[in-house]
């Protein structure tokens, strides 16, 4: 039988100078800067810059992209009734989908067919910028409340806190979400960018290829398990019932969400950082039971299954303990991944070529007659 990579497994299928996943060692760098040094001197915004750039920023180029991505903060109005007239009860990965998908019908300069790089690289700032508006603005109005004033003082994750919650974010709440934003900002060829990869490699618009990512991000073995694991936490519920919850997730064969990776071999070098402010955050809280719940979980899977935690494993405590509404997690994901998205679909259209692989057939191999339809 022909050989074939189910899932594509270990297959290399473009090249790129952004994010290296050392599987194997678990190490993590974006365009040459290892993963950790970015946390410890860099904000989001510099990341992005970093991103779309292939350059860190100094510090006038810096100022200037933190004003270029403020001066987005704003939705078109069909959005905005869009997301006042969407049901309450939506999940709002369908509603980023959707607000995504809508934002690319007010941009003229969303054009299908030979791009004009400017333009994409105009179209991804404001993604970067909107994409947060979307998720904080139906927060609100499926409260009932109005979306708080669009602030020009606060940082990309700061906006956040304050538009979701209508309160001054705090220093350290901010800092915590502009970390977890870096650590999510792109990572290879996961699933969702593979989507926004191959969706714009059809010459499609960048708002096609982010909506296409931002529906593959939403499922339970990508961006979606970060919402798994506090169900999980939530559904177990205290740290004497942890072994026999996961006995029973293996004996069935199902999956603990969090954990297990398709490239990383051991820990992945994003989850170290998590960890370490969940222990904090939930000490401050005086709630050490859900990391203490956690490290049980990682400390079973590892004995048992040789598995480590991924990036959604410890960002579900991190979150859960800011106070932010556990269906916010992966749409959380989905702002910082939108950053790494739209810096792969411009590095697509530079050096663009259709992705097109090959299916090995195992259906019927003689023809096989059609009966007339009262014979079916
Ligand atoms: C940001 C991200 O996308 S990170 C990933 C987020 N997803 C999750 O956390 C969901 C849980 N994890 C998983 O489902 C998987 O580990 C994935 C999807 C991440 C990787 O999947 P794959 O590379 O296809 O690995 P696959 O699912 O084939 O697993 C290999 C083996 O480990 C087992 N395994 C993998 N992950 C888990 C898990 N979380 N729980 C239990 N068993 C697991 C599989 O059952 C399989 O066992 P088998 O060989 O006995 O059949
Ligand atoms: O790389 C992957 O397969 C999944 C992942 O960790 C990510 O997208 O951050």
């Amino acid at each position: 039988m022909t050989e074939y990579s189910k899932g594509l497994a270990g297959v290399i299928a473009n090249e790129s100078a952004l994010s290296e996943v050392r599987g194997e060692e678990g190490k993590l760098s974006y365009v040459g800067y290892e993963i950790d040094d970015l946390v410890a001197h860099c904000s989001y915004e510099e990341v992005v810059f970093l991103l779309h750039h292939g350059k860190l920023p100094n510090a006038e180029e810096l100022t200037a992209f933190e004003k270029a991505l403020r001066a987005e903060r704003s939705l078109p109005e069909g959005v905005i009734e869009f997301l006042k007239s969407a049901p309450k009860e939506a999940n709002p990965m369908d509603i980023l989908r959707t607000g995504v998908s809508m934002l690319g019908l007010y941009d003229d300069r969303a054009e299908i067919g030979e791009p004009d790089l400017e333009n994409v690289a105009a179209c991804a700032i404001s993604l970067v910028s909107k994409v947060s508006l979307i998720v904080a603005a139906f927060h609100r109005f499926r409260q009932g409340l109005e979306l708080p004033e669009i602030r020009a003082d606060l940082s990309e994750a700061g906006h956040f806190l304050w538009l979701i919650t209508g309160e001054e974010p705090t220093a350290r709440a901010t800092e915590i979400l502009d970390v977890a934003l870096t650590l999510h900002a792109d990572h290879g060829m996961n699933a969702s960018t593979f989507s926004a990869r191959v969706t714009v490699a059809t010459l499609s618009d960048i708002y096609s290829a982010v909506t296409s990512a931002v529906g593959t991000l939403k499922g339970p073995l990508h961006g979606g398990a970060n919402e798994g694991v506090i169900q999980m936490l939530l559904e177990i519920g205290e740290l004497d019932k942890v072994d026999a919850y996961v006995d029973g997730k293996l004996e069935r064969k199902e999956k603990i969400m969090g954990i297990g990776h398709r490239v990383y071999r051991t820990l992945d070098p994003r989850a170290p950082h998590l960890r370490k402010l969940a222990i904090q955050l939930t000490e401050e809280l005086g709630e050490p039971k859900w990391i203490q719940m956690s490290e049980r979980i990682a400390e079973i899977m590892r004995e048992r299954k040789n598995l480590n935690a991924n990036v959604d494993f410890y960002s579900a405590t991190v979150y859960y303990s800011l106070g932010i509404p556990t269906d916010l997690f992966t749409p959380i994901f989905g702002i910082a991944r939108t950053s790494g998205w739209t810096a792969q679909v411009l590095e697509q259209l530079r050096d663009n070529r259709l992705y097109r692989p090959l299916t090995l057939y195992i259906g019927p191999k003689e023809p096989v007659p059609v009966p007339p339809i009262e014979q079916r």
